[in-house]
């Protein structure tokens, strides 16, 4: 018999509801109890935009600590939230199944991106998607907003009752929405031709130090372990190492193993919407390097075709 998993979590609901699935799957795999460590991160404290606070990992570092201080045995995060730069000491020990990539509009009155009107006010915290929404839609207003789901899905008129609402719309993670149970707030899951996804979104990541010796744990997360989902991902998060870009730069990046192929796309967007440097490529399906390979060739296309131009790639 094993002691109890302890599985590291930020205290939010979305976090809550991602660590206990994995909680449960991996404790399935393990054949083993285990327990949620709550976990409270610098970007739960912090108040203002995600923007503004800057640097990359405000919601990992300190779940990261409490994996290595051995408080917790395993670390749950959202994969587009972890660092491009490897932890010392910690390994990326699982990447499950991908959920829905796509970014969500959540409107009033069933509304698109085709059918909001001009000068409609739509939030979103995040740099990529305020630029992708400036280019498919000049007229509309965005508005620079933080918070938990429900919050941001409270400032659209109508959407929930008791809550006024002041934005038309806002766009969150689809992926995010589903595991909270709130798809039915989405009336359109924008297509990635009009906005690409953040690199990693929809995927978890798993994290365990490297040194992990518990009989049958760190069996139980290569079988957890998602293979196309961690090519694809390994691919996206490589176009933003590259690009030496942050989590909050506005860039997109999608691969997807079609047949025996990995084809990336990355998109490197100006704030104001109005350059969109957009390119893809595809090499055989392969290994993790072979994957790796792809997103620094393609983000060396990005950067040959003037990338740091359009793009401060840093924040
Ligand atoms: N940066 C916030 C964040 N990190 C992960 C998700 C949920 C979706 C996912 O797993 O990609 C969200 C919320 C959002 O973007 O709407």
């Amino acid at each position: 018999m094993m002691t109890p998993i302890r599985i590291g979590t930020r205290g939010s609901a979305l976090a809550m509801t991602q660590t206990t699935s994995v909680a449960e799957r991996v404790g399935d795999l393990a054949e083993s109890s285990y327990e949620l460590v709550r976990v409270r991160t610098e970007g739960d404290v912090l108040k203002g935009s995600l923007s503004q606070i800057g640097g990359t990992g405000v919601f990992v570092a300190a779940l990261r600590e409490a994996v290595l201080q051995e408080r917790c045995d395993l670390a749950v995060h959202s994969l587009k939230d972890l660092p491009t730069l490897p932890a010392p000491g910690l390994t990326l020990a699982a990447v499950p199944e991908r959920e829905d990539v796509r970014d969500a509009l959540c409107a009033r009155d069933g509304l698109t991106l085709a059918t909001l009107p001009d000068g409609a006010r739509v939030g979103t915290g995040s740099p990529r998607r305020a630029a992708q929404l400036r280019a498919a839609r000049p007229g509309i207003e965005v508005v620079d907003i933080r918070g938990n789901v429900d919050t941001r899905l409270g400032r659209v008129a109508g959407l929930v009752s008791g809550a006024p609402g002041d934005l038309d719309a806002v766009v969150l993670a689809a992926a995010g929405l589903r595991r909270l149970g709130r798809e039915k707030a989405i009336t359109e899951l924008v297509d990635p031709a009009v906005m690409l996804p953040a690199p990693g979104q929809g995927a978890l990541a798993v994290e365990c130090r490297e040194s992990e010796s518990a009989p049958g744990l760190r069996e139980a997360l290569t079988s957890y372990d998602h293979g196309s989902t961690r090519l694809a991902v390994t691919a996206e998060r490589a176009v933003l190492w590259r690009l030496e870009a942050g989590c909050s730069a506005p860039i997109g990046a999608l691969a997807r193993v079609q047949g025996d192929e990995l084809a990336l796309e990355a998109v490197v967007c100006s704030l104001d919407g109005r350059s969109i440097l957009r390119l893809n490529r595809t090499a055989p399906v392969g290994d993790a390097d072979a994957a790796s390979q792809l997103g620094h060739d393609l983000a060396d296309e990005l950067l040959a075709a003037g990338a740091a131009g359009i793009a401060p790639l840093t924040t």
